[in-house]
């Protein structure tokens, strides 16, 4: 059987929150639970939408409301920003320049060090909002200071992201750390171009515009070429804003010509789509009411924290970069991609179905995708109730596909009433899509036992704990049974596979393989189990997105036509 690798990785926490969140009540918003849920709903970069196939409700700045405003709290200033009762820290134009001070001085840290992973945050919440395949032209516009700096590096990382950046940097600081970074992109062959030779009209060329030109210090009015830089990026807002072609544009830490602390004094100014603050907002990210605020800078140690009272976000997981505050709002009914495949042709898949699903499956995995062994399981109770999850495909072959379980979950009840199942696999990125549909039996004690010790140890000891599908009276009563259960294997004793985990093997009828094609007329190719003459054999039936058209028939397959527009 082909044994999928367990993905060690997986951690205990987030299998077993699966079966508790939706039982426990929520606690208190904090400002760091709710930058958390806003990081988590983040859409995966592949699939986010890009900023202009969507319409302007989306992300026109005129959705967003100001912030309003809170009173100040211990050193920094605060905002109830909408992220729960709770608030986060703006700093001072002083304070920000104290904490670098601080930072370069007792803390130890080089500038080349804070640059670098600053840059790297901006690219990073680039990454998070903006694909590279609808969005891959910026230009980076790079001022004299640290701030120029940090987008020099952000150019650099967007680079190995797999965008195409351009940069302008017309006013070059002669220290080895910027002329380090500039070989860096001359090296990747990462074009400069001089301030008289951009496009007058930005949006002709570039998808981004990033503007590093001035950071925390920027002060009094800006002097050339700046000046004309970031009056035509204010025009564009006026003249294209909320257009199709209009570039997003993309402020690193202070919005070029805001005042540090004021804001935009006349409202004249850059008004940015994507604001990302180093280290802490300053006070001018109040009066930011583009659709993506970010925080980078993942840098700041607790003394500093404490000293300053600063109450920021975490960052989520290894994430260089939190959205601060909501999650901007979608006109769902506009979300829409067009699948543009080759053809998935009959003459051309594999006699056999599990063949061919480990064709694509191993193409899933040649094309990095994340989880590729993740699959819907649709199950039904006796009365008809179906309910669906995702659980992991652990080995396949001509038997059928494997996954394992909890043996008292809702889906073993089903399973036990109804041994019908349904399985599905989306290969988002591949414009594919698998259905199976098969009878469902548990695979031998001996199987799921091999199985289970492959697991890592805290998986084991979580599948022991949890018994899925239960109501909790609380989720630390979890936690406690896992740690003492851990303390109790500490000395690396076996630990005995309940009998109430185990795996389930899904035996196919039906497959059906369905390639995304533009104007949904969708290649779907469906292998259906067919007994003739006392042989069972699989035949393949093309299903296209048209209206019925019945009668076609030829020596490789009987076809017919279903419409699933
Ligand atoms: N610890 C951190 O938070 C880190 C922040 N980083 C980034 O650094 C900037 C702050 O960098 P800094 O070099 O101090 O300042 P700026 O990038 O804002 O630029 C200063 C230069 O700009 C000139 N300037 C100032 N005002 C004007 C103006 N009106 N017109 C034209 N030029 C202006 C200034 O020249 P002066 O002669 O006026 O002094 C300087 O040449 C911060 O915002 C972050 O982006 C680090 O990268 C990481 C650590
Ligand atoms: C990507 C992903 C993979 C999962 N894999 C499994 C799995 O292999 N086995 C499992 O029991 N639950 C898995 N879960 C959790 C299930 O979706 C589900 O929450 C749990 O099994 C309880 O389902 P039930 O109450 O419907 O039986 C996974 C969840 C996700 C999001
Ligand atoms: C509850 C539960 N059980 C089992 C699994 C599968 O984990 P593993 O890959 O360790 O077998 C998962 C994966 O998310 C899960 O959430
Ligand atoms: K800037």
């Amino acid at each position: 059987m082909r044994m999928l690798r367990p993905k060690a990785l997986r951690s205990m926490s987030s299998s077993l929150s699966q079966s508790i969140k939706l039982l426990i009540p929520h606690s208190t918003a904090t400002v760091i639970e709710a930058a958390d849920t806003a990081a988590s709903l983040r859409v995966p970069r592949r699939a986010t939408p890009s900023h202009s196939s969507l319409p302007l409700s989306i992300f026109g700045r005129r959705a967003y409301s100001s912030l309003s405003q809170c009173p100040p709290s211990r050193r920094c200033f605060s905002l109830g920003v909408k992220m729960g009762e709770e608030s986060i820290s703006y700093l001072t134009q002083k304070e920000a320049a104290e904490i670098d001070e601080i930072l370069m001085g007792s803390l130890g840290f080089s500038v080349d060090q804070l640059m670098e992973l600053a840059g790297l945050s901006v690219a990073a919440s680039i990454a998070e909002v903006y694909n590279s395949k609808d969005n891959g032209r910026i230009i980076v516009l790079c001022g004299p200071g640290n701030n120029g700096g940090d987008g020099l590096v952000a150019a650099r990382h967007l680079y190995h992201f797999g965008y195409r950046p351009f940069i302008c940097y017309p006013k070059r600081t002669a220290k080895p750390l910027y002329s380090g970074l500039v070989t860096q992109l001359e090296s990747l062959s990462i074009p400069f171009l001089l301030v008289e030779d951009l496009p007058q009209n930005l949006s002709d060329r570039f998808d981004i515009i990033v503007d590093a030109m001035f950071g925390f210090s920027f002060h009094g009015a800006p002097r050339p070429p700046f000046d004309d830089l970031i009056q035509r990026i204010a025009l564009l807002n006026d003249i294209e804003k909320n257009t199709r072609s209009s570039p997003a544009v993309i402020s690193v830490d202070i919005p070029s010509g805001w005042h540090v602390e004021e804001g935009d004094i006349n409202g004249e100014g850059i008004k940015p789509d994507m604001l990302v603050s180093l280290t802490a907002p300053k006070l001018c990210a109040r009066k930011f009411a583009g659709p993506h605020h970010f925080l980078g800078g993942r840098f700041v140690p607790p003394s500093i924290k404490d000293k300053f009272g600063l109450r920021l976000p975490a960052y989520p997981g290894t994430s260089m970069c939190v959205r601060i505050g909501k999650t901007p709002t979608v006109n769902i009914s506009a979300l829409r991609e067009n699948y543009v495949s080759p053809e998935l042709l009959e003459n051309q898949v594999l006699a056999d179905p599990t063949d061919q699903f480990c064709k694509w499956f191993d193409e899933a995995v040649a094309a990095g995708l994340r989880e590729p062994n993740a699959m819907a399981l649709s199950t039904s109770s006796k009365v008809g109730k179906i309910s669906s999850r995702m659980v992991l495909l652990k080995g396949v072959d001509k038997q059928g596909f494997v996954w394992y379980t909890n043996y008292g979950s809702r889906k073993a009840q089903d399973l036990s009433e109804n041994p019908f199942a349904a399985l599905l696999f989306h290969w988002n990125s591949l414009n594919r899509q698998v259905r199976v549909e098969g009878s469902v039996e548990r695979v031998s004690f001996e199987e799921s036992e091999k199985y289970f010790h492959s697991r890592p140890l805290g998986s084991q000891l979580g599948a022991i704990v949890s018994k899925q599908s239960t109501p909790l009276s609380g989720r630390e009563v979890l936690h406690e049974a896992y740690r003492e259960l851990e303390a109790k294997y500490a000395d690396g004793s076996v630990i005995p596979k309940p009998d109430y985990w185990g795996g389930y093997r899904l035996k196919p009828i039906l497959f059906e393989f369905w390639q995304g094609q533009t104007s949904r007329l969708h290649d779907r190719l469906q292998y259906s189990l067919r007994e003739v003459e006392g042989r069972h054999s699989w035949h393949i039936d093309l299903a296209v997105n048209v209206a019925s058209i019945k009668g076609l028939n030829n020596t490789t397959s009987d076809l017919h036509f279903i419409s699933s527009l």
